[in-house]
């Protein structure tokens, strides 16, 4: 979801909604601690949800071929990220690893740690974040094939609702080789256990 289609508030609209917020739970917004707290709210989320306002295509626009004819695996793993709900707005914190068989183009490596910050830094669900991930660099880098695995607790279930710490959820997106052979996939996960 790339395109926003609302029209977007105005920061005093922000505050406005984030003082509503703080005199539903029952506080004092006229006390001292929580007078500048719509404000700093309004600053912090425009931080946490930053990724709305970038696009992979800024992000792995640039490739590069120099690489001395290397044609296996590139895998960088434990991405740590902190992202947001999109039911509860509550935090997901997680690691993502990531492995892609280059075509001849390879990325810098920041760029892949840098998609995943974009992303996290936008309302998620896991599923849709391994998913966006993996199609960001398969459209932007067309390598031969893209492994994303993301493995991550939920807040949501940790601090309220069913109120279960302590659990990982796991997902898995392969595309291209990694997909329709058996032994790309089986080859990236055994780096990614391997080296854990
Ligand atoms: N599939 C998936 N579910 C998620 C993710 N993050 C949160 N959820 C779930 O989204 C669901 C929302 O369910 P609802 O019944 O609409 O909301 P709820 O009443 O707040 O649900 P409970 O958490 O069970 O109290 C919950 O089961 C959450 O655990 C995610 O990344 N992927
Ligand atoms: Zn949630």
């Amino acid at each position: 979801m790339d395109a926003i289609v609302q029209k977007k508030p105005s920061r005093a609209e922000a505050e406005a909604a984030v003082e509503t917020l703080l005199r539903w739970i029952g506080d004092d917004t006229t006390r001292e601690g929580l007078i500048d707290t719509p404000s700093r709210v309004a600053a912090a989320y425009g931080e946490l949800f930053s990724g709305y306002g970038k696009s992979p295509e800024e992000v792995l626009g640039r490739t590069f071929e120099e690489v001395a004819g290397y044609e296996d695996i590139v895998l960088i793993k434990d991405i740590n990220f902190f992202s947001h709900c999109e039911h509860h707005l509550v935090p997901i914190i997680g690691k993502a690893h990531i492995g892609y068989l280059p075509d001849r183009r390879v990325v810098g490596l920041s760029k892949l740690v840098r998609v995943v910050d974009m992303y996290a830094r936008r309302l998620q669900t896991q599923e849709a974040m391994t998913a966006q991930i993996a199609d960001a660099i398969e459209t932007h880098l067309r390598p031969l094939g893209v492994a994303v695995v993301i493995e991550a607790e939920h807040m949501c279930m940790a601090m309220r609702g069913i109120r279960l710490q302590g659990s990982t959820t796991m997902t898995t997106t392969f595309r291209g080789s990694f997909k329709n052979d058996v032994n790309s996939q089986l080859r990236f996960m055994t780096m990614l256990r391997d080296s854990a």
